[in-house]
């Protein structure tokens, strides 16, 4: 039944006695949990999700189905919609492309599908700090245990291998989205290979030399404890070996039964319809939307209850302000009526930059390039077939690493002291330049008086480390090369961009490199990379510099040297380092923060119940509302013990989903 067509759908609007309650815009990560969630709770509450993708069933698309398949689908605009950044400054100019899932499961389509998760201190500051009443680590793990099932399967592996905690406590082991740990690739090599490799598994390699640099193993990351190296869960079904997706665990399984559920694909809403209440207040209670083949715009209206938007954190600050929602400056600009002055919305974007480094290791390393070799292709093929092991039964989390600006500063060899002392000042005249309406720089002020203070914390992850057994921008297509990469991500940028309705459709401000702050973070990151890079044993393994390739070119080792009578090469290696930021800078795709929940005199959009202010029956309910949850990480996890510490603020330090999944089992009618 849910899924039905337009005639079906605007018939059910017109019903007199049993029009829609609800109406969700968006059939994403967090609308598809709010669909769920409300049609199985009351069967006489009528439910309707309009999205703009598609849906596609079970085992008609490889690309999402096939764990190891990911970032396929990047270059598929029916499945990404690749918003591009207008030009950054920082990084020559370029465009720089946000992926965002289309389709009836948005992002958790594409997603690499690597499972992070908040940590305590975090959620209860959103309520202690931030006043978001019933915002807690209490009431949030309840969120996230009930849309978790987790399955830990048995490694068997050699005494001293990393191994993942079997702990369920933290966990859900009922709900809709399955999380695993699948089968170890690559697999492990109990041998000493004949070039002396203690391990042929390339991110275990590397786990092993951040810990030669002193930075601590988590055997259990998802407790709410991130600092060190980890191996994360994936959301991958072990029983199909597919991926989990919003889709597979809460619209599949109610697709034939829910009565009261209509879902309407391949359905562009381009914006909220009011009425006025008796008290003058405007009532949402319809959208305006572009169907497929159609060529006039049509509207559906009659809504009883709540129109939630929930269609990314950068659609949905688009739709608000076509909605008449938004700064009044920018709504006249364009043309658009004020329905209520919220100058918040579309500000405050924030997202995780990142920067590859990428080597050549001896060809005895199996790395994803092995895919690109048609004998070694099929061998996969097989594997994942028959027994959903291998290669292709794996998502992107090989190994993520967090790490404090301490440690950054103490394995780059950079004094994290004049770092913090420039920043003040850095700071003030970032937030000067924007020239933000005073509500919103009062956010800002907050945000970032937050974030000055945590930089001092050893306990705080600034920097994220990717391992990838792989190089994924020049990939070598005749499947000879084996490579590996370590990515640097910075956790809490200090860039803020914005997004914004405009004459042309919208416009995207990334933000990127735009404040100071993230150059240097990057630039003390990507030192480290380098020091693990030539750290034995994982030094012996490497050939040649790929990415970028100008290290070859100097000698690294003379550079990274201590002393005082080497400072042409190290400016020399720093130059390099610089101009690879500014060429290769990327997107993560987590962005967050354009419908803030925060109060509405510090810029916020919505308040604890995720309604918008100044209107009736209009709700934000995906990660445009998170801008202020306080770092993921407050814990400090050492083998023995686990300390608890201070938290942070601003866009969490880790991937994004659980979040997500989180605020749609959050959202309280
Ligand atoms: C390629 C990629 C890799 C990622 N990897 C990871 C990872 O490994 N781990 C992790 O934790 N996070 C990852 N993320 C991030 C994570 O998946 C997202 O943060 C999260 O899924 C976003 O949830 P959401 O509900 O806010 O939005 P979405 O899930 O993107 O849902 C929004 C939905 O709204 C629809 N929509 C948009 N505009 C309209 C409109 N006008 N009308 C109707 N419908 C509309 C979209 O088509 C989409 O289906 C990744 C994201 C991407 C894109």
């Amino acid at each position: 039944m849910p899924i039905v067509s337009l005639d079906v759908f605007s018939a059910v609007a017109s019903r007199k006695d049993k029009p829609f309650d609800y109406l969700i815009i968006g059939g994403g990560t967090s609308g598809l949990v709010i669909a769920n969630r409300l049609a199985q709770h009351d069967s006489n509450v009528i439910v309707g999700v309009i999205e703009a993708g598609s849906y596609y069933p079970p085992g008609t698309s490889d690309f999402i189905d096939v764990p190891g398949l990911f970032g396929h689908s990047l270059g598929d605009s029916s499945l990404n919609w690749a918003v591009e950044t207008e030009p950054v400054q920082g990084a020559h100019n370029r465009k720089v492309m946000i992926a965002r899932g289309r389709g009836l499961g948005g992002s958790t389509l594409i997603n690499f599908m690597t499972h992070t998760r908040p940590a305590k201190g975090e959620y209860d500051a959103l309520e202690s700090t931030f006043k978001n009443q019933g915002w807690n680590w209490d009431s949030l793990l309840e969120c996230m245990k009930k849309g978790e099932h987790f399955i830990v399967q048995k490694e068997d592996v050699p005494t001293g291998s990393f191994v993942h905690s079997r702990d369920l406590s933290f966990h859900g082991t009922q709900g809709p989205i399955v999380y695993s740990n699948p089968p170890r690739w690559p697999p492990h090599s109990t041998t000493v290979d004949s070039i002396g490799q203690p391990t042929l598994n390339l991110p275990e390699l590397g786990m092993e030399m951040m810990g030669k640099h002193g930075i601590p193993e988590n055997p259990s990351p998802t407790n709410g404890n991130i600092i060190g190296y980890a191996k994360p869960f994936m959301a991958i079904d072990p029983t199909s070996g597919n991926r989990s997706s919003a889709a597979s665990g809460y619209l599949e399984p109610i697709l034939e039964t829910a009565v009261n559920l209509y879902v309407l694909t391949d359905a562009l809403v381009t914006r909220v319809l009011f009425d006025r209440l008796r008290n003058g207040l405007p009532k949402a209670v319809g959208i305006e939307l572009r169907v497929e083949g159609l060529d006039k715009l049509v509207e559906i209206r009659n809504v009883r209850c709540d129109i939630i938007l929930a269609a990314g954190a950068l659609q949905t600050p688009v739709i608000l302000e076509s909605s008449g929602i938004g700064d009044p400056e920018i709504l006249k600009q364009c043309g658009i009526e004020c329905v209520v002055g919220l100058p918040g919305v579309g500000n405050n974007l924030q997202n995780h930059p990142a920067v590859h480094v990428a080597v050549e290791v001896d060809s005895k390393f199996p790395s994803l390039d092995m895919m690109f070799d048609p004998v070694e292709k099929e061998k996969q093929e097989k594997l994942y077939r028959e027994k959903k092991e291998g290669l292709l039964a794996t998502g992107l989390g090989f190994g993520v690493c967090f790490v404090p600006l301490h440690d950054i500063s103490r394995i780059s060899k950079t004094s994290s002291k004049e770092f913090i002392a420039k920043l003040k000042d850095e700071t003030e005249k970032y937030i000067d330049l924007m020239h933000l309406s005073k509500e919103v720089r009062q956010g800002y002020d907050k945000q970032y008086q937050l974030q000055l203070d945590q930089l001092n914390d050893p306990d705080q992850a600034h920097i994220e480390f990717l391992i990838i057994p792989g190089e994924l921008e020049h990939p070598d297509f005749t499947g000879k090369r084996r490579t590996m990469t370590f990515s640097a991500i910075i956790t809490h940028p200090f860039s803020r961009g914005s997004i914004h309705h405009h004459l042309n459709g919208s416009k995207i401000d990334g933000g990127f490199l735009s404040h100071p702050a993230d150059r240097t973070l990057f630039l003390n990151a990507l030192v480290c990379i380098i020091r693990f890079f030539r750290t034995e044993p994982l030094k012996n393994a490497i050939k040649t510099w790929i990415y970028p390739i100008d290290l070859s070119t100097i000698d690294v080792d003379e550079a990274l040297r201590d002393t005082d009578d080497n400072v042409e090469l190290r400016n020399q290696l720093e130059r390099i380092l610089d101009e690879h930021i500014s060429k290769n800078m990327v997107a993560m795709f987590h962005p967050v923060g354009t419908a803030a929940m925060m109060a509405r005199e510090e810029g916020g959009v919505v308040d604890e119940e995720l309604k918008v202010y100044g209107v009736e029956g209009l709700r934000v309910a995906d990660l445009s509302v998170l801008p202020l949850v306080r770092s993921l990480f407050n814990f400090y996890l050492t083998k023995n013990a686990v300390h608890e510490h201070r938290f942070s603020p601003q866009h969490v330090a880790g991937h994004t989903v659980s979040v997500a999944f989180a605020i749609g089992e959050k959202v309280c009618f």
